[in-house]
């Protein structure tokens, strides 16, 4: 079953992505003391007041809530970054019962859950699938969920998510501003990636957050009442695991904000 991480998963990309083993794949083990602080690096900013979401799906790997992107209404800019890149969608990569599931590890240690806000470069790049194969076509903002008390915003997202059961489901999602999401620290860890699932082009720069937001077990597991199948499938597959493993680092730099 092509969404089972283990039969069909990370161990065999590589057969249809030989991209898998190249030399600047996501997600890496972050090792702090290692990162080199660079007092080059601004701050990234945030400019998410004209956020417009749309929707929110299951497409059989997470649940994505999607955003118009017809302008530069909802941009990160600062840091790393030598453009403004437009917000394209959001999603989530969580683990099974208890485990862990985030896909950047720091120092060994993985966290409850990953959120993933990614954006492309639409002053270089006319669409996101043409930005998508450019290495530095993406900028996706990592930021990691650890369990604890309820997060007081994340239910609207998580009360939305029996619309979206079946993998190829979508609901109406309007109006969200994943700008509630955010830790109160916007200190990062930068360096250059790819995605996380095929096609795992080589295209993302990535910037994760070093603070991760609370969530409580409760909301994390409402994710894990999602299923992999359609509905039309007999066999039902809880959505869960849908991280990928840390990759070599090929002697990368990963940079710090400070
Ligand atoms: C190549 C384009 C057109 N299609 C890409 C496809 O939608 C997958 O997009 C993505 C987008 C983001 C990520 S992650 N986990 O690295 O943030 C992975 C796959
Ligand atoms: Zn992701």
């Amino acid at each position: 079953h092509s969404f089972c991480l283990v039969c069909q998963g990370p161990p065999v990309w590589h057969k249809n992505y030989p991209v898998a083993q190249g030399n600047r794949q996501s997600p890496i083990d972050i090792i702090p003391h290692q990162t080199s602080h660079d007092p080059g690096l601004g701050p990234i900013t945030l400019n998410y007041d004209q956020c417009t979401s749309i929707n929110i799906t299951n497409n059989g790997h997470s649940v994505v809530v999607e955003f118009e992107d017809p302008d530069d209404r909802s941009v990160i800019l600062g840091g790393p970054l030598d453009n403004p890149y437009r917000l394209k969608q959001f999603h989530f990569h969580w683990g099974g019962k208890g485990c862990h599931g985030s896909e950047h590890t720091v120092s060994g240690n993985s966290y409850a859950s990953e959120l993933h806000l990614v954006h492309w470069n639409a002053v270089k790049y006319k669409t996101f699938g043409e930005a998508a194969t450019a290495p530095d076509g993406l900028a996706v903002l990592g930021i990691f969920l650890e369990t604890g008390d309820d997060h007081r915003w994340l239910h609207m997202i998580t009360d939305a998510l029996y619309m979206v059961k079946f993998k190829g489901s979508v609901t109406d999602f309007k109006a969200f501003n994943p700008k509630c999401l955010l830790p109160s620290s916007l200190h990062y860890w930068t360096y250059l990636g790819s995605l996380t699932t095929p096609p795992l082009h080589e295209s993302v720069i990535w910037i994760v957050l070093k603070e991760p937001i609370i969530v409580s077990e409760k909301q994390l597991g409402k994710f894990r009442m999602l299923l992999f199948t359609g509905e039309e499938e007999d066999e039902r597959i809880r959505m869960e695991n849908n991280f990928r493993p840390p990759q070599p680092l090929k002697g990368r730099k990963v940079r710090s904000s400070n």
